[in-house]
């Protein structure tokens, strides 16, 4: 405008880009049909659908949402699938080691130390509606909006289903459940579990093994690595998919000063003051539940409000979004409970990952303590370490430290990387060490799978996803839920019989199995069917991708001892010529895994 005012027609200049620096470059290999090269953080997102195992709760322990009859929702699953599990279930465990175990959430049992089981129901609340949060940023909101239409459509398939079972009178529950027993008696009518040798591991078999055939990586299988509990989420991830990364680049967030004064004065309970105060909570909890199941109507009496305002005394009394850079949120991660995303903390200007968990959604809520407790209370050098946990909203914030490497998922999974020995020991070590260190604590973390194991930008290795944890003790020796991811599950997990530790164990002798040929076992056949054979059948074959050393071998087959007893412990493993003789103390060899 200027320059026509004085006869100049010069056009601006604009330069080219200056100290361009070619950092990430991405390709996509049309004959794997995969991105390679993408950022830690692309990776979690474009192969959040196909790289994720959704865990599995016990059916009959899950938090009705809406209907109090139900007793059936599996995390992530449809509901038919959810009926096929909670046949493992027992149509409820009640009864089971006792009613009143069978009842209790982890966190509730972790302080059933000194209680006498119960033998009466507790119905858990219904959910109540709650408003959407008021001060979420625009693509929180926006992800909330469609997570609650695909939640509710859910919640509806499930209804469908739950409507046609009985009223939830605690006769009725235990007719039902004996009918359960003797349906699942009769689908499940395939032979006895073998007994397997101590430790035996098998090698491939030559040809034509049921359990080889099983977990051969069939073209199906590689193409859609599908994971079946996940399917009635799908939605929600695929959207995912296809927007890898969630920037928050508008100004959207913008917190109101009006809204934090709306904010309610929190009770202070300093956090590191209370290294079991969430235990002592959660006995108040529970004496909250008893008091409820002596009457139907009460039964259903704890309402969303009065366990938000439980956990509300185990988080950190802060609002977090005071020194969160609420700009610069970027998702790099998913659950089947959370989201995962990375921010800078302004406090410290370190990156933190915050994991963000929306109590209206959890099947179990009570799994909640577990995420601020068990990080918190137990740290390890092997273990990521928590930052705090805060209540935001009807959202449990809990910042950790960001494992920027992503999970051990992303590399298991992608058909150009294969682990060599030494990178299995390497990442076998300090598992195993974080796994001695919680067990020896009485913790059993119940879903160890590569997708609970974080890279740090060193290489180093960590043990993260706490949620379903458990906790025993001479009191309490052994539990009985079903709870963890089916293809990693222990045979005595699935088998309802009382178990303890050594179900992590096994577990990590799954994702070894998962280091070398990419998969767990049985993996291409739905989860209901892989349960029976880990429950039936000798330890699965593995098909070795590759030959393996006999250290290894063995290795894995003290893990995958079907018998608990023979089970060899994490501090036994550690001492394993497997690990003496392969793990690299430098965490050299798998740097270069991060780096591919
Ligand atoms: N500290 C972290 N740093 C970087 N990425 C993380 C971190 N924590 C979690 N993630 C990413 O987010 C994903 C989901 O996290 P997490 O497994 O804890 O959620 P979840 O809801 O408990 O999952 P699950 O379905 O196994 O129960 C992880 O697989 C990982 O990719």
């Amino acid at each position: 405008m200027l320059g026509k005012k004085f006869g100049q027609s010069k056009k601006p200049v604009i330069s080219g880009p200056i100290g361009f620096e070619h950092r990430v470059h991405t390709k996509f290999d049309a004959e794997t049909q995969q991105f390679l090269d993408l950022p830690a953080q692309w990776v979690a997102l474009v192969n959040n659908e196909s790289n994720r195992r959704a865990p599995i709760v016990d059916p009959s322990r899950v938090t009705d949402v809406e209907a109090a009859k139900s007793k059936m929702i599996i995390r992530g699953s449809t509901s038919a699938q959810s009926r096929d599990v909670a046949d493992f279930a027992g149509g409820g465990g009640i009864g089971q080691g006792g009613a009143g175990q069978a009842r209790l959430s982890v966190a509730l049992s972790n302080a059933y130390h000194h209680q006498q089981p119960r033998e009466t129901l507790v119905e858990e609340s219904r959910f109540q509606q709650q408003p959407p949060a008021k001060a979420a940023p625009q693509f929180l909101m926006q992800q909330r909006q469609l997570q609650n239409h695909q939640f509710n459509q859910q919640q509806q398939q499930q209804q469908q289903f739950v409507d046609q079972r009985p009223p939830p009178s605690y006769q009725i529950y235990q007719q039902q459940r004996t009918m359960d027993q003797q349906q699942q008696s009769r689908a499940l009518s395939e032979s006895q579990p073998p007994s397997s040798p101590p430790g035996q591991w098998n090698q491939p078999a030559s040809s034509g093994s049921a359990s080889l055939a099983a977990s051969s990586v069939t073209a199906a299988s590689v193409a859609n690595r599908n994971r079946p509990l996940r399917q009635s989420t799908a939605s929600t991830s695929d959207s995912n998919r296809h927007q890898p990364v969630r920037a928050v680049s508008s100004p959207a967030y913008r917190l109101s000063q009006q809204q934090m004064q709306m904010q309610q004065p929190h009770q202070f309970i300093p956090q590191q003051q209370q290294p079991s105060l969430a235990m002592d909570l959660a006995a108040r909890l529970e004496q909250q539940l008893n008091a409820a199941a002596a009457s139907a109507q009460a039964a259903r009496s704890l309402t969303h409000e009065q366990f938000r305002s439980a956990l509300e005394r185990v988080v950190v009394p802060e609002d977090p979004r005071l020194f969160l850079d609420m700009q610069g949120f970027v998702k790099i991660g998913e659950g089947s409970t959370s989201q995962v995303l990375l921010t800078r903390d302004r406090r410290t200007s370190r990156q933190v990952a915050v994991k963000m968990m929306d109590l209206r959604k959890q099947q179990r809520r009570e799994l909640l303590f577990n995420e601020v407790v068990i990080m918190r209370d137990y740290p390890h050098p092997c273990i990521v370490e928590m930052y705090g946990s805060y209540l935001v909203d009807d959202e449990l914030w809990v910042l950790m430290e960001y494992m920027p490497g992503g999970a051990l998922t992303d590399i298991v999974t992608n058909k150009n990387i294969r682990l060599d020995d030494c990178q299995i020991a390497t990442i076998c070590q300090p598992v195993l060490q974080a796994l001695s260190f919680l067990h020896s604590n009485g913790v059993i973390h119940r879903d160890i799978k590569s997708d609970s194991i974080l890279f740090c930008r060193t290489g180093h290795v960590k043990l993260s996803d706490f949620g379903f944890c458990a906790q025993v003790s001479p009191e309490l020796p052994r539990r009985k839920s079903l709870v963890g991811t089916p293809y990693w599950m222990a045979p005595e997990l699935i088998a309802r019989s009382p178990y303890g530790t050594e179900v992590d164990v096994w577990s990590l002798g799954v994702m070894i199995v998962e280091m070398i040929d990419g998969e767990p076992p049985y993996f291409n056949e739905a989860p209901v069917q892989a349960m029976r054979r880990i429950r039936d059948q000798q330890a699965p074959r593995l098909q070795f991708s590759r030959p393996v050393p006999p250290e290894l071998a063995d290795f894995l087959g003290r893990t995958m001892a079907r018998d608990p007893k023979q089970r060899a412990t994490a501090d036994e493993l550690l001492r394993h010529p497997f690990i003496a003789r392969f793990a690299s103390p430098d965490v050299g060899c798998l740097l270069q895994l991060l780096s591919r």
